[in-house]
Formats: structure tokens, sequence, C-alpha cells
């Protein structure tokens, strides 16, 4: 472990910092060589709107050097390097002309089938001349697969990494491959997937992505949980009447009506990502900030959960859904689900968990509504008012409120509903928040400067930001919110493991062949609305009781 002590520090006398000697098992890697990192699929939409604007900001961060990385597209298009550099040119927002050139240049191309050796040879080729080119002989070779492709080419192309372009025995290093979701359709087909990739790579070398997961307040769940002595005594089916996990987009399929047929609503965000989210608001307290630790207590979780029932579902289908022509007329596919999750265990027994989701609604947002019980023996009639509910809201807008009862200011004797807010577009205003991907790409590759570890802190994600990150290292400062938010970071923990993943297809398979046999059929919504009225008398079913009259002034609107 490398660092220095506070009493080096210049901010020493701050009360932020503390000693180091509390955080001796922490281990810094820190790696030399250089870094490949291969998007495969580089023609395609996900490499263009994210894969590559991701990577971009890594770099415009300092967190790919170009001295140590360089950046290979692969795809079938027969493309130039500078014709694929133009086609994602436009992605790449917020850097001047040289920085964004810089980038670009790292940028080469190489066209080959998914299922060909002669491709991968030849990517392997070029690979290698750029490894021979900068590394002396002492330096690691480190390859990142990226697989921005349809999951059907999945197995063909991981072989073909397999055969061709492994990360040379002779040389220290690695391979590793981000798996992007669909990871099948259904039980079966996850597993036969799993058992493929498998054979060709150990589990620690498959990073199955989940963008979620990646979001600055689905990675602050298990802090606000957990660190938080307010919350323990409270989050449970004592206190908690029932929680919602909300997926909300206002526009429908837009062009990829054909794709998302095939998978529907629950494969498209329920099972993944907001399970995953699921995961980390009910599950117990790992032992530890390890990722196994983490991830086992997320699969126990999953293996609490309860058969769904088909009367606590309800799918729908926006009208014009079928106009696409990529879309079946007999299309029974749901655009929208709220699906009722419930746990057997002694925290959660009764409490329902609404996992709902829907495309052309009325709104683009996400978030965790934690409904709290009625106050008992109500002596103020807050009934009325409603209940105390604690929002999460993972975008737009990170915030998290919690919606309480309070006297109305003034001479009156009476009770309304306002909040507690913590907007962090008000707290921290000068912080850029990370894209998902941004932050899980960077998880997947040990960073060459143990200071790039620093970026999940608020601190010193600032000091970064504001280019200081060169007297900021020098200085060692490691704070104890630095330490912390290192070691949540780490490795795989915000990847899903394969038991995780099995765990998760059979809550949801038994539902979705149902749903594709016809016997569960989608009810029609009007695009723009909240979605089927069903739905929301489920929520009332399930003992969600609605907030009447509750009026948010933000607080730039109000008068001090
Ligand atoms: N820091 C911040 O940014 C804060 C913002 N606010 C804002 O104030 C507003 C009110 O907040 P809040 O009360 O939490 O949120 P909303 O009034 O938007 O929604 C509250 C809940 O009621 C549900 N709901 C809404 N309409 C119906 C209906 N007709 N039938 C059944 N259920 C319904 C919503 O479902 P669904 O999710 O499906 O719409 C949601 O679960 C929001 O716009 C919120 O963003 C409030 C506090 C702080
Ligand atoms: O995985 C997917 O997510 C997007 C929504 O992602 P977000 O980060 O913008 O919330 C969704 O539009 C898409 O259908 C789905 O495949």
């Amino acid at each position: 472990m490398s660092g220095g002590s506070s009493e080096s520090s210049p901010l020493s006398g701050q009360n932020s910092f503390s000693s180091l000697s509390s955080f001796k098992d922490l281990e810094l890697s820190s790696e030399s060589g250089c870094l490949s990192i291969v998007v495969l699929g580089a023609s395609g939409d996900l490499a263009k709107k994210k894969t590559f604007p991701a990577l971009f900001h890594l770099f415009q961060q300092g967190f790919l050097q170009a001295g140590e990385v360089h950046i290979f597209g692969y795809a079938r298009s027969n493309l130039s390097d500078d014709g694929l550099r133009e086609r994602i040119r436009g992605y790449l927002k917020g850097a001047s002309d040289e920085h964004l050139s810089q980038f670009l240049q790292l940028i080469k191309y190489v066209s080959g089938s998914y299922d060909s050796g002669e491709g991968f040879e030849l990517l392997n080729n070029t690979i290698s001349e750029y490894e021979t080119s900068k590394n002396n002989e002492s330096g690691s070779y480190r390859r990142l697969f990226y697989l921005a492709l349809p999951p059907s080419v999945y197995p063909s192309v991981c072989k073909m990494i397999r055969s061709y372009c492994m990360n040379p025995s002779s040389h220290t290093g690695w391979t590793r491959v981000i798996v992007e979701k669909p990871f099948g359709k259904d039980l079966d087909s996850s597993e036969k997937l799993s058992a493929e990739l498998g054979k060709l790579f150990e589990e620690d070398q498959l990073y199955r992505i989940d963008h979620y997961l990646g979001k600055e307040l689905v990675q602050n769940l298990l802090v606000l949980r957990f660190a938080n002595r307010l919350f323990l005594p409270l989050w449970n089916r004592d206190n908690i009447a029932n929680v919602q996990i909300v997926f909300k987009e206002d526009f429908g399929t837009e062009g990829r009506g054909g794709y998302f047929d095939q998978y529907g609503i629950i494969r498209d965000i329920i099972q993944n990502h907001l399970l995953q989210v699921f995961c980390l608001v009910a599950m117990e307290k790992p032992v530890s900030l390890k990722p196994e630790h983490i991830r086992d207590e997320k699969v126990k979780v999953l293996q609490s959960v309860e058969p769904i029932k088909h009367e606590e579902v309800v799918i729908g289908q926006y009208d014009g859904y079928k106009d696409d022509p990529t879309v079946p007329d007999e299309s029974n596919t749901p655009t929208y689900a709220s699906v009722v999750l419930r746990v057997h265990n002694e925290r959660w027994e009764g409490v329902p968990f609404i996992l709902k989701a829907g495309k052309a609604l009325n709104s683009r947002k996400a978030e965790i509504r934690v409904q709290f019980k009625d106050a008992p023996g109500d002596i103020f009639r807050c009934k009325k008012q409603g209940r105390n509910e604690f929002v999460i809201r993972l975008q737009p807008s990170e915030a998290m409120y919690m919606k309480l009862t309070v006297k109305n200011p003034g001479l009156e004797m009476a009770t309304e509903q306002s909040e507690l807010d913590l907007s962090y577009g008000m707290r921290y205003q000068d912080v850029k928040i990370p894209e998902a991907y941004e932050r899980l790409i960077l998880d997947t590759y040990a960073p060459l400067d143990p200071s790039a570890k620093f970026v999940c802190n608020a601190f010193s994600y600032l000091q970064v930001s504001a280019g200081k990150k060169s007297s900021f290292l020098s200085h060692g400062l490691f704070t104890s919110a630095n330490v912390c938010f290192d070691r949540i970071r780490g490795d795989q923990q915000h990847f899903v493991r394969r038991d995780e993943l099995r765990a998760a297809w059979e809550i949801f398979t038994p539902l979705l062949h149902d749903i594709d046999a016809g016997k569960l059929k989608s009810v029609s919504y009007e695009p723009g609305t909240r979605g089927p009225q069903e739905a929301d008398e489920m929520s009332r079913r399930m003992g969600y009781v609605q907030t009447h009259g509750y009026i948010w002034v933000p607080p730039t609107l109000a008068k001090f």
C-alpha cells in the first residue's frame, strides 16, 4: 500500500482527514505497461453513443494516458481509421479540438467478421504491434475487450478472442471481457450463454455490465443504508409499508421496435436494471465491502424472492407501438409492466416491492420511493397530509428527499407535508457527476496511477477536474473519505456475477414464459400518460397511499 500520512498533508488540520493506520489492509494495485482497449461492434450505436464517449471522458480526466493506452475498433463494416474517427467525433462533447484529436489519434480500426479466425488474427497482430512498440520488457500487457454487440455473437466472438487475441502468456498482465445485456432471454438461454463463456474465461475475467450499477445514486445506496444510523432501525417491515422502484421514459421504442419486440420491458429494464437496484435496497449488510461479500448478499436476497403471482402483475402496450413496421401486428410484448416482488425473510415479509417500468409515458425519471407506515396514535391527523416517503431520484437531477409532516409555519396550529431535501445540483454545485459507463469501464482496469482511484470522491474529483491532480498527489493525500470510497469501488463489485444472473432469471422466467405464451395480456395505454390505470389500482391494493396536495417549492424560487 502506498500513500502518505495525514501529517504530511497540507490539509491535515482539517477534520475530514484521518490517520492512515486504520486502513493498512487497503491495497492499491499499480500496474505498468500498455493497455489495449478493443471495442467490438465499433461501428454500432452503443459504441458511438456510450462506449467511445465514456472512453473519451476517461481520457479527458487523465484516467487513460496517451502513452499507455491504445483503442482498437473492430467490426464488419469496411472502414478506415479515419472513417471510424469521423463516425464517433460528433458524440465526443466538451473538449478542445486539440484534446479531441489527441484522443482520436489513439483509435485504430480493424475490419473483420465475428466468426472467422482471419479478422481476429489481424486484430491480434495489430494489438501486438502496438504493444511491442510501447512496452519495455518488464511492462505488463493488459487487453480489455468490450463487446458492444448483439448477444447472439458473444459465443463466437469469445471463442475468437480466446483462440487468437489473449494476452501473450510470456507477459504479465491480463485479458478481460466486458459483456453487455441482454444476457440471454430466460433462465435456460442465459445458463447456456454463461456455460459457453465460462468454458472460455474465468469468472474474474468476465465483466457483465449493467449500467444502472454505475449511476451515482445507485452507488450511494450502500453508503446511505449502512453508514447512517438513522436508517438502520427503520429499514424493515416494522416501519416500511411498501417500496416502489420506478423507471419511466417519455419516448417510445423509436426505430428499435423490431429488437425491442423480442424482449419487452421486463427483459429490457426490470429483470436487470430495476432488479439490481432492488438488491441494493433490500439486501442485508455485507460482511465487508469486498466485491464477493456484497455480491453474496445480493444473491441471497434474490433467492428469497417468492414466485411472482399473476394477480400482482400488470402489463401494458402503448397505442401506436405496432405501427412500427418491424413489430408484428399480433404482438403482445409489454412496453409497460408493474410487477410486485415479495421477499420471504425476517426483514421484508409482507412488504411489497413494486417494480414499474414503461416507455412512452408522461415523464422521464428513475426513482426509488420508500413509503413508511402511518404514525401510530396520530394526534395530528397526519393521514390527511400523507405518509413519510423517502425518495431517491436516480435521474434526472439526482436528489434524495424525505417527505414529512411539519407544522405549517405561522400562527395557525396546522400541519402540512414538506421535505428534507438533498438535491445534488444545489449541494454539489461544482461537482461533475460521472456517466455510468465511464465509471464502470474505469472499474475494469487497474489504474496505472493510484491517484485514479480518487475519482469517486467528490472532493478529490473536484481537485482532479480543477487540474490540481499532481500537487494533490505529491502530498500523498489520503483521506478517510477517499479510502472509504476507494474500497467501495473496486473490481467486479458493480458487475453482475454468474450466480446473481441465474437468480435474477429464476425470478422472472416463469412470468416471461407465461407472457410469451399469451397467458397474460398487455392492456393498451395512451402514449404520454401514466400507463395503464390498472397499475395504479394495483399499487393502491398493495397499500401504496398517494399523497394529495403536496406542492414542492424548489429552493431557488423560495423567498428567503
Ligand atoms: N429535490 C427535488 O428535486 C425534489 C423534487 N420534488 C418534486 O416535487 C414533485 C412532487 O414530488 P412527489 O410527491 O415525490 O412526486 P409525484 O407527485 O410526482 O409522485 C408521487 C407518487 O405518486 C404517484 N402518482 C402520481 N400521480 C398518480 C396517480 N394519478 N395515481 C396514482 N399514483 C400517482 C407517482 O407515481 P409515478 O412515479 O408513477 O408518477 C409517485 O409514486 C415531483 O415533481 C418531485 O420531483 C419534491 C421534493 C424534492
Ligand atoms: O438498457 C437500457 O436502458 C435505457 C435507459 O437508460 P438510462 O440510463 O437512460 O435510464 C433504455 O432506454 C433502453 O431501452 C434499455 O435497453
